[in-house]
């Protein structure tokens, strides 16, 4: 099987860097905990590892459960065609969503911004899967492909019943419908694993650390294969750091975090939890350590098609307050490990997208490679105390403003340049 990359690694920002040796400061920098970035420009190597501002979130699920309609209402302007027939969808559609997040709209607002641009994921609407996918059936291992390529899942379970909606296996049924679906994923796991063992075993690696990571990866494998011997997801086994690195070109599907979308009827938007089959899916999602979002995929379609003026109404008439997909969109972000930092000035307040556990200058790379690669420190500030001084300028004469080399632990510590 060809390979493929989990996450796609692109330069986020290019910024024109003219001189090879300069300082320079962001001075309005917010961050949780926020940062300034100071740094000179310097030639060094650097393992600077990009993370693309959008990672990829896969909607996946049996066929004519609502994934394209859930897609067409989270991305806006989303062109997935969604209709009443199973496999509507075999080309992957894409869509680039924007994080609601209100701190960003609160910095803007102090900040006078000219623009506020929020952190992004990608969503992708993927086909629907079948029994019998991992050997094939109903071009499934196309669809599955798919799947290897996105950072996360998010399964949508069809907890609506209506008569005049065909559910492929002829009856509303979460668990068998989730069990289906993550088994096949195991067997596409396993049967990969398998061809990946019989290569290992002939250890061609000469190179004392290529043979460490080598070794490393058949550790893992080896415990992997018996979790889902046992029907358990990949994620469920405990990895070094070095064996989660060993086996991250595999792209394994049950690695991949997931969250089930409970996609109710249009009467149970605001009672939701009452309906036996989202208590099915809240039981069964707990037992795989996994996120559980309940939203009607129609009900987000329809308020997408209506004026901003008409949708509170609308919601209102349902029973509730506002779209679950804000809820959706977090929750995705979250779940992907993700956190946000914010730069903000005149011009234009930005969050930036980071993963949790990434150190200043991995931080700062974000922005720009030369940023890590010349980091000199980060000047924190957090979001409460920049909004309570309203500018950095104030909250440094408060002594609010730390300098700091680490952005979040696990504390890294060094300094480039005076
Ligand atoms: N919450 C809901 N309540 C009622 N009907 C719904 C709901 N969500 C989706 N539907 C309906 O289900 C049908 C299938 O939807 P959709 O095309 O989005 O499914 P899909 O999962 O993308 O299917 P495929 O795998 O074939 O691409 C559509 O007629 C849609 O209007
Ligand atoms: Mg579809």
């Amino acid at each position: 099987m060809a390979r493929v990359a989990c996450h796609h690694l692109i330069p986020a920002v290019s910024l024109p860097l003219k001189s090879p040796f300069f300082s320079l400061h962001f001075r309005n920098t917010v961050a949780e905990p926020s940062i300034s970035i100071g740094f000179r420009r310097r030639l060094m190597s650097s393992s600077a590892t990009k993370i693309s501002m959008s990672l990829k979130a896969g909607i996946v699920g049996l066929p004519n459960v609502g994934k394209s309609t859930l897609f067409n209402a989270v991305v806006e302007n989303g062109k997935a065609q969604a209709a009443n027939y199973p496999f509507c969808t075999i080309e992957p559609n894409v869509g680039i969503v924007g994080v609601p997040d209100p701190r960003l709209h609160v910095l803007s607002d102090l900040s006078k911004s000219q623009r506020a641009v929020p952190a992004s994921i990608e969503f992708v609407d993927i086909a629907g899967l079948v029994k019998g996918a991992s050997q094939g059936e109903g071009l499934g291992n196309k669809f599955l492909s798919h799947i290897r390529e996105v950072d996360s899942i998010l399964q949508v379970v069809r907890c609506f019943e209506d008569n005049d909606v065909v559910h492929v296996n002829g009856k509303v049924d979460p668990k068998s419908d989730i069990d289906v679906i993550n088994l096949e994923l195991v067997f596409s796991d396993m049967d990969q694993i398998e061809k990946r063992m019989e290569r290992l075993k002939k250890g061609k690696a000469k190179e004392s650390q290529s043979k460490v990571k080598e070794e490393a990866e058949k550790s893992a494998l080896d415990r992997i294969q018996q979790a889902l011997l046992d029907g358990k997801p990949a994620r469920s086994v405990p990895l070094t750091d070095l064996e989660k690195d060993a086996v991250r070109h595999l792209c394994l599907l049950t690695m991949k975090p997931i969250i089930y979308v409970a996609n109710v009827a249009e009467s149970d938007v605001s009672a939701a939890e009452d309906n036996p089959h989202v208590k099915e899916v809240m039981n069964l999602a707990s037992g795989l350590q996994s996120g559980i979002v309940t939203v009607s995929a129609q009900v987000e379609s329809e308020v997408t098609e209506l004026r901003p003026e008409e949708r509170t109404e609308y919601l209102k008439s349902l029973g509730v307050n506002e779209s679950g997909l804000g809820n959706l969109i977090r929750a995705t972000y979250d779940l992907l490990g993700l956190r946000t930092y914010f730069t903000t000035g005149e011009k234009e307040t930005k969050a930036w997208t980071i993963l949790t556990g990434m150190t200043a200058p991995q931080a700062a790379g974000v922005i720009h490679s030369d940023f890590e690669k010349g980091f000199i420190r980060a000047e924190t500030v957090a979001y409460d105390d920049f909004v309570a001084a309203r500018s950095f300028a104030a909250a440094r004469e408060k002594g609010l403003v730390s300098r700091s080399l680490t952005f979040s632990l696990p504390i890294f510590a060094y300094k480039w340049g005076s």
